[in-house]
């Protein structure tokens, strides 16, 4: 079923296209990420979705109540829509306890003891029980975006919005914490939207990511269906590492100077000549049988868990600067020649 619907909705601020005829639609207990550079939109599309800021026109339904359309305007606090934003939420003057608790409706907990239940449950599910009682600048950090949560999703909401909520903290603690919230959410079903201009936090965290750009929404898709299949080059290029060059397309095949490679099956480009995209950890290192091609490597970046390698393919191969990934068990010297093949299919723009 369809938690959330967002209809050809547009907002401009003057002159500015902060959104142009985006349309979005969420299952429910799902995650949409919303990625892209600064100033795509993304905020707007947001703050459009909880009522802060109003659209110049379209449509957003919640389980299908409309919530805006050119007819409707529900006030935020009657959205049912939790808020998480990037940092610097939480009331400095209460207690973790009181925090949680500020957003739950009296008339559903007027008894003290009720709503401690809640709060002691929200704690307890961002891994905080015992905690209530301390002063937001008694947290670190992290404790704190934990708590935003737990805030944030006290009332039930049947959306939770994340404004960029890992973007105040230093990267180790990110990424334990995206893991975090992830299973969190997960855990009571949450519907909620994710805006990053971070790639990798989209990919990890969403189950569908949208991409903008300059107010437009480009592509939405599952991560793996963005990653392997992107719209176009600048998709490609935005949510990954990309090695492009050129192709003569024939028959399913790309046929460039790494020889013929599959095309992947959504390409339907009708043109012969195309750029084709492939990603850098489709290039393995293999034995000469099965080499594809060949190259020698000018520079290595080791980074533990995988190596980029800066390579020259051997002329016969078209002399290519590239850069690829290859596992960090095995270590390459520069001056050595490797023989690769490739693997999967490439896409052709
Ligand atoms: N209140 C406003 N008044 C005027 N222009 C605005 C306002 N809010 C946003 N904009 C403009 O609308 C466009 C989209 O802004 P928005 O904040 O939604 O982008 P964003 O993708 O969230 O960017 P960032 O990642 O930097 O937060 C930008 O050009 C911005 O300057």
């Amino acid at each position: 079923m369809k938690k959330l619907i967002i209809q050809n909705v547009s907002k401009q601020f003057g002159e500015v296209h902060a959104l142009h005829n985006v349309s979005l639609a969420l299952d429910e207990g799902k995650m949409l990420a919303v990625l892209g550079p600064s100033g795509c939109g993304k905020t707007t599309l947001l703050r459009s979705i909880a009522g802060f800021e109003t659209p110049n026109a379209g449509r957003i339904m919640i389980n299908d109540q409309t919530l805006f359309s050119p007819q409707t305007n529900i006030k935020p606090e009657h959205r049912k829509i939790g808020y998480v934003p990037q940092h610097g939420v939480l009331f400095p003057h209460l207690t973790v306890a009181n925090n949680i608790a500020f957003g739950l409706p009296n008339t559903h907990y007027q008894h003290k003891a009720k709503k401690e239940a809640r709060v002691n449950d929200m704690l307890q599910l961002v891994g905080m029980d015992g905690l209530g009682h301390r002063m937001p600048h008694e947290l670190s950090g992290g404790q704190q975006q934990r708590i935003a949560l737990a805030r944030a999703l006290a009332p039930a909401p049947s959306l939770v919005l994340l404004d960029e909520p890992f973007s105040a903290l230093d990267a180790g603690l990110r990424a334990s914490l995206r893991e975090e919230v992830k299973a969190t959410l997960r855990q009571i079903g949450a519907t909620a939207i994710l805006v990053t201009h971070d790639q990798e936090e989209a990919l990890s965290m969403a189950d569908s990511v949208a991409v903008m750009r300059q107010g437009q929404c480009i592509q939405v898709a599952d991560p793996v269906t963005l990653y392997q299949y992107p719209a176009d080059l600048d998709v490609a290029h935005f949510v990954g590492e990309a090695i492009t060059l050129a192709a003569t397309l024939k028959a399913g095949q790309a046929d460039c100077s790494f020889g013929k490679l599959p095309l992947a099956p959504v390409c339907t480009n009708e043109q012969t000549d195309a750029i084709i995209m492939i990603r850098p950890e489709q290039f393995v290192p293999c034995c000469h049988t099965e080499q594809q091609l060949a190259g020698q490597v000018i520079d290595t970046t080791y980074y533990g868990h995988n190596t980029l390698v800066h390579l020259k393919t051997n002329a016969q191969y078209g002399a290519h600067h590239i850069h690829i990934r290859v596992s960090g068990a095995h270590t390459y010297a520069k001056g050595e020649y490797m023989g690769l093949k490739i693997i999967g299919d490439v896409m052709a723009y």
